[in-house]
């Protein structure tokens, strides 16, 4: 009989057929655990060229060719088309893919896996359409692609996504499948008990459509979570907007998404916060011919000795409490709140002249994680 145990999470599959261990453990769903059983076939794996699927790194291979295909379907690939594959594993989606696309750069961490992989597209004879880089997929530089088809550790979803979406390179779509609470959070609309900061941030800039449901049943190992493919499409035009800013700007409205702004603008934390950013952005508009050659400690210092003053945070918090007033938002709730609503309270921010990050700084989007 198989004992549960919530420390270990590691099924031993062979390295190279994939399809044949998944044909005994179909349908069966293993336990996030191992018993003397499961420790005496990794004694016997381990001298056989089987190798670990570790839970860390978000290994559970989809080996449903039904599935798979579907997933390719759904796509739209053309056959000039460049795919951006994260997390390839051991190549059961990224062989479909080589099918239907020209070429597929694939992001893959565990240099076991882009072992198999290599070897499995060279037995296809396709392997000089595909470029595997060994590389955290967060840390990596994309090269130029057309869409994104990937089944991707469910761990990086929230930076992965961001990183796409507010990402430089432009693509047609990226089908995903993730972990179906979180697809369900970035399906959701405003006034849905599942909308947060994630569907706030996504919705700028890109449409997000369902495609189906993925059982936890089809994965090897099984993982604990049923799974949800979702399509999301940049927009042609997006809000002109500085992304920095509308992130710290939904940062601070969602940090209790369910409190009105009312009250989360009035915590003192908050208003000490906003006052250092709004001195610091105008100071930088003020000496904006220095910043290159000024040292950014004489600023953040004469922030902070700004801020210290409790006179200046009151009267601060009078206009953050004004701003809201003046267009009825003092008692709503972000979680309600359409992307239009929110970005006319930001105007009305800045118009206030109340900033929320630091543009000084000038870079490209901070890529974070956006729960
Ligand atoms: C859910 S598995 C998908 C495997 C394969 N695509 C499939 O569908 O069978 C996720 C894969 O992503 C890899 N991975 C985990 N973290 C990663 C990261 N930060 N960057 C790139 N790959 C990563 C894992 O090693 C694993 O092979």
């Amino acid at each position: 009989m198989l004992r549960f145990s919530s420390s270990i999470s590691r099924l031993i599959l062979k390295q190279y057929p994939v399809r044949l261990i998944h044909a005994r453990s179909r349908n069966r769903c293993y336990p996030d655990g191992e018993d003397d059983g499961d420790k005496a076939r990794k004694r016997e794996a381990n001298k056989d060229g089987y190798f670990q699927l570790y839970k860390s790194k978000g290994q559970h291979l989809l080996t449903n060719q039904r599935i798979l295909d579907s997933i390719v379907r759904k796509s739209d690939i053309k056959p000039t088309d460049t795919v951006l594959e994260i997390g390839p594993g051991t190549g059961n989606l990224t062989l479909k893919l080589l099918e239907a696309a020209n070429s597929v750069v694939a992001f893959e961490i565990d240099k076991r896996m882009v072992e198999v992989l290599h070897k499995r597209v060279a037995e296809r004879g396709v392997d000089d359409r595909l470029t595997v880089v060994c590389e955290d997929a967060l840390k990596a530089e994309f090269p130029e692609f057309d869409l994104v088809v990937a089944n991707i550790p469910y761990g990086i979803s929230s930076p992965l996504v961001a990183k796409l979406v507010y990402g430089e390179r432009r693509f047609r779509s990226a089908t995903l499948l993730l972990q179906k609470e979180f697809a369900r959070r970035l399906l959701a609309k405003p006034g849905d008990s599942e909308f947060n900061r994630l569907a706030v941030n996504v919705s700028l800039v890109a449409d997000v459509e369902f495609a189906m449901d993925v059982s936890k049943r089809e994965f090897v190992p099984c993982p604990k979570v049923d799974s949800s493919v979702v399509i999301i499409r940049p927009k042609a035009e997006v809000p002109d907007v500085n992304l920095d800013e509308w992130c710290a700007f939904t940062k601070a409205c969602f940090g209790k998404k369910n409190k009105t702004l009312g009250a989360t603008f009035k915590q003192k934390k908050k208003v000490v916060e906003l006052l250092a950013l709004s001195k610091l952005t105008e100071l930088n508009a003020e000496t904006e011919y220095y910043i290159g050659s000024n040292p950014v400690g004489d600023e953040e210092e004469e922030c902070s000795s700004a801020c210290s003053e409790m006179g200046g945070a009151s009267s601060f918090k009078e206009k953050l409490m004004g701003v809201l007033k003046s267009a009825d938002f003092e008692n709503k709730r972000p979680s309600k709140l359409s992307n239009d609503e929110l970005l006319h309270l930001l105007a009305l921010f800045h118009q206030a002249g109340i900033y929320f990050c630091d543009r000084s700084k000038n870079t490209s989007v901070v890529i974070e994680s956006f729960e």
